[in-house]
């Protein structure tokens, strides 16, 4: 296939992977690349598995002229979930993607102008580079949504690892990953499937870590003060790409019309500066009722004004109960209504953040939301609950915009009760250097995405090189 008709205007195409953590960061990577001056198409497979994606990506859409974003869709094979080992709708959404990818050569090949370069999700990896095995001149990139830490394990994985024995005497309690800047990682932080390697996220990680010398490139979401040093310099893995710290950002196409939106930045309006906890897990992570009641308890003892986004299913088009009901306590809920604003829907996370009277955040450490608290520079409690979430408390640790409760276990092994809840919450609203560090970061962040910046720098690199090749 002949690649070469866009020189001046490159073309692009994005493969996201499921659920709004790997969907917001593609799409804010797209604009980006639009504002840019290039032409993108973003390529989704269907059925979309939640409201929040549809939207999301709708917005997306609208926000561009038609010839210079377009969405290119594919069907969506359905898959056995046992043939997946798990329930989870976004991790079975996710395979079954992998397992339809064999239509992106034709459907690579019928865009026009011809593309410049295929930038893909990094859940995808395998069954792209299966599929695009044949399309030699195919420049072929990856989004690496998590954190550079992450990343670090991510690449290294396979060296410490086989496929058949996750032999953890071989690195005692910690990793250490080749790259110079990243302390090694405890054992106690890896994502609990990776420490059995017959899970279904072992045996992907371990065969897509192995491939990545095969990619042009990786784009990593993270910059300056929060963790970019770290992936420079002295020694990295033997033949891995480049790897490119492009800061991704909330950006004009996500603000909208949230159904509550505007009677929450009404109750956000009245609050003095800075004093507002916002509690929020993301797009998928859901709480048992029993700690969703202690969270109440301990937002209420925290004696802050709060907002706080209830989830108690995974997939937004399943969340019917009322939140009386997902609270389960009347009197609670009545104490709650005092201080705090607790809802059950999805909120523009960034105009939350962005809000002058929002000081702190307690936050599942998802990496997208680490971002976006570094990019306004509030404040943030990590409580991880799965995946890579320690490994990025951790950077949220070590970069001073935040503290992480170590104690607390992985989502559902124990209860936390309000009482805890409440002190750390109250220990990081009154931490002074705290606020101080973060709002730091936050000018860090603009420096390093506005012009000149390291982000940006890394951006007009790798347009530069995709006008070239
Ligand atoms: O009411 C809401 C809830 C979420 N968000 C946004 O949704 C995204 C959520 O992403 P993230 O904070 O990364 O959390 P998850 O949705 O849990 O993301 C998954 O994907 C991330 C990126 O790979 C991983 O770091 C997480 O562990 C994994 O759970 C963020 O942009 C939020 O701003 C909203 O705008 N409104």
């Amino acid at each position: 296939m002949d690649h070469s008709g866009a020189h001046n205007r490159p073309h692009v195409a994005l493969l996201p992977s499921a659920g709004m953590g790997h969907l917001t960061p593609t799409l804010r990577l797209a604009a980006s690349l639009a504002n840019h001056g290039l032409q993108v198409t973003l390529i989704v497979g269907h059925p979309i598995v939640s409201a929040a994606e549809s939207k999301l990506i709708s917005r997306f859409l609208s926000a561009f002229p038609a010839d210079q974003v377009r969405e290119k869709q594919f069907d969506i094979v359905s898959v056995d979930p046992a043939t997946v080992n798990s329930k989870d709708p976004f991790f079975i959404q996710r395979e079954a993607t992998r397992r339809s990818l064999q239509i992106l050569p034709s459907l690579v090949s019928s865009l026009s102008p011809p593309i410049s370069a295929l930038v893909s999700d990094v859940f995808l990896m395998s069954p792209v580079l299966e599929a695009t095995a044949h399309l030699k001149d195919l420049p072929q990139y990856i989004l690496f949504t998590s954190s550079a830490r992450m990343f670090s394990l991510f690449a290294s994985y396979h060296t410490f690892f086989s496929e058949t024995s996750p032999d953890f005497s071989k690195v005692g309690d910690f990793i250490e990953t080749p790259f110079p800047g990243v302390v090694p990682i405890p054992i106690s932080s890896l994502p609990p499937p990776l420490r059995d390697p017959k899970t279904w996220f072992a045996s992907t990680f371990m065969e897509d870590s192995k491939k990545l010398s095969s990619f042009d490139g990786v784009l990593i979401n993270t910059f300056g003060k929060l963790e970019s040093d770290s992936l420079k310099g002295g020694k990295l893995l033997d033949g891995l790409p480049p790897l490119f710290t492009v800061g991704l950002v909330p950006c004009d196409f996500e603000k909208g019309s949230e159904e509550g939106g505007s009677a929450i930045i009404k109750w956000l309006d009245d609050k003095e500066p800075g004093s507002v906890v916002y509690v929020s897990f993301g797009s998928r992570t859901t709480m048992a009722k029993e700690q969703i009641r202690e969270m109440g308890e301990g937002l209420v003892r925290s004696g802050c004004p709060f907002l706080w986004v209830v989830k108690d299913k995974i997939v937004d088009k399943e969340d019917n109960d009322s939140l009386e009901d997902v609270i389960g306590d009347a009197e609670l809920v009545e104490k709650m209504k005092e201080k705090g604003l607790v809802v059950k829907e999805w909120v523009d996370q960034g105009e939350v953040l962005g809000h002058k009277s929002v000081g702190g955040f307690v936050s599942h450490c998802g990496w997208n939301s680490v971002v976006e608290a570094a990019w306004y520079g509030v404040r943030l409690l990590g409580w991880p609950q799965g995946g890579d979430q320690r490994i990025n408390a951790e950077v949220v640790e070590r970069s001073g915009l935040g503290v992480w409760a170590k104690d607390w276990g992985w989502m559902g092994e124990r209860v936390i009760k309000g009482e805890d809840i409440g002190g750390k919450i109250g220990e990081i609203m009154r931490n002074d250097l705290l606020k101080f560090q973060a709002e730091q970061i936050g000018e860090e962040a603009r420096k390093a995405v506005g012009d000149g910046g390291s982000c940006e720098n890394a951006m007009k690199e790798l347009i530069g090189k995709w006008k070239n090749e």
